[in-house]
């Protein structure tokens, strides 16, 4: 596993024959779906395409792999949001193409922490771009530069955030790419959160005034990198 930039891990994760045997289980259903009129609820509030893996079998399947796969990973590195406690998931495949979704605006998620997998199938482009992790009351605020960070999918291999680093999707340009998105949640963190007013340690702007602060008061300059990107808004998905 590698840490290409703060907060972001990666890792080879599933093998291609059971990617593609996933891809094929959600085209079946899609299949389904459009035989017998029933109604597909997508997965999230930005996505057109895509399904919910939870609504045809894989609730069981994808909660141990969050029980027993992402909390392993998430105790360690995102234990300040929760992630030694992650209780609930929302499990998803998220579809691109020209003729599908073709990009994705950028946004947090509604997760502590979220399991990005890519099942295939031949595409260019599309990567996702990573821009700093906020607070709800920071998201919409500037990128700086060492908060920008892209990366390009490729079969098989897993990235895993926490739902508040803000990123989207650029342009899938051809092909199809399908991947898993395993959006993990603590109620055990949500409901203590409500019940405090900190500054969040990872918010980038939160640090940022924090350390104005005690440079006021002790008289000193910060020491926060120089140089701002233009700010772009961000949207909170559900
Ligand atoms: O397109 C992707 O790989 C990312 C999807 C995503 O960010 C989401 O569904 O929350
Ligand atoms: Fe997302």
């Amino acid at each position: 596993m590698s840490e290409p930039s703060p907060g972001i891990y990666e890792f080879d994760m599933l093998q291609p024959r059971f990617c593609e045997m996933l891809i094929s289980e959600v085209e079946n259903f899609e299949k389904w779906i459009r035989e017998t009129d029933f109604e597909i609820v997508r997965p999230n509030s930005m996505n057109n395409y895509g399904a919910v893996l939870d609504d045809f079998g894989m609730e069981g399947t994808l909660d141990t792999l969050m029980k027993d796969f992402v909390r392993h990973i998430s105790k360690v590195y995102f234990a300040d949001v929760g992630g030694f406690d992650l209780d609930s998931h929302h499990g998803f495949v998220v579809e691109y193409g020209v003729d599908r979704d073709v990009d994705l605006g950028f946004h947090t998620d509604d997760s502590e922490v979220t399991l990005n997998v890519c099942l295939g199938k031949q595409f260019t482009g599309g990567d996702l771009f990573f821009r700093g992790m906020r607070c709800e009351d920071h998201v919409n605020g500037q990128i700086y530069p060492e908060e920008v960070f892209d990366f390009s999918h490729t079969v098989g291999r897993a990235i895993v955030h926490r739902g508040r680093h803000r990123h989207g999707a650029s342009a899938t340009t051809s092909g199809h790419r399908i991947n898993l998105i395993l959006w993990c949640r603590s109620s055990v963190y949500r409901e203590l959160k409500e019940h405090k007013n900190d500054f969040l340690e990872f918010c980038g702007e939160c640090k940022r005034e924090n350390e104005r602060k005690a440079c006021a008061l002790h008289g000193s300059k910060p020491q926060g990198k120089k140089g701002v990107l233009a700010s772009e808004g961000g949207a909170a998905a559900s």
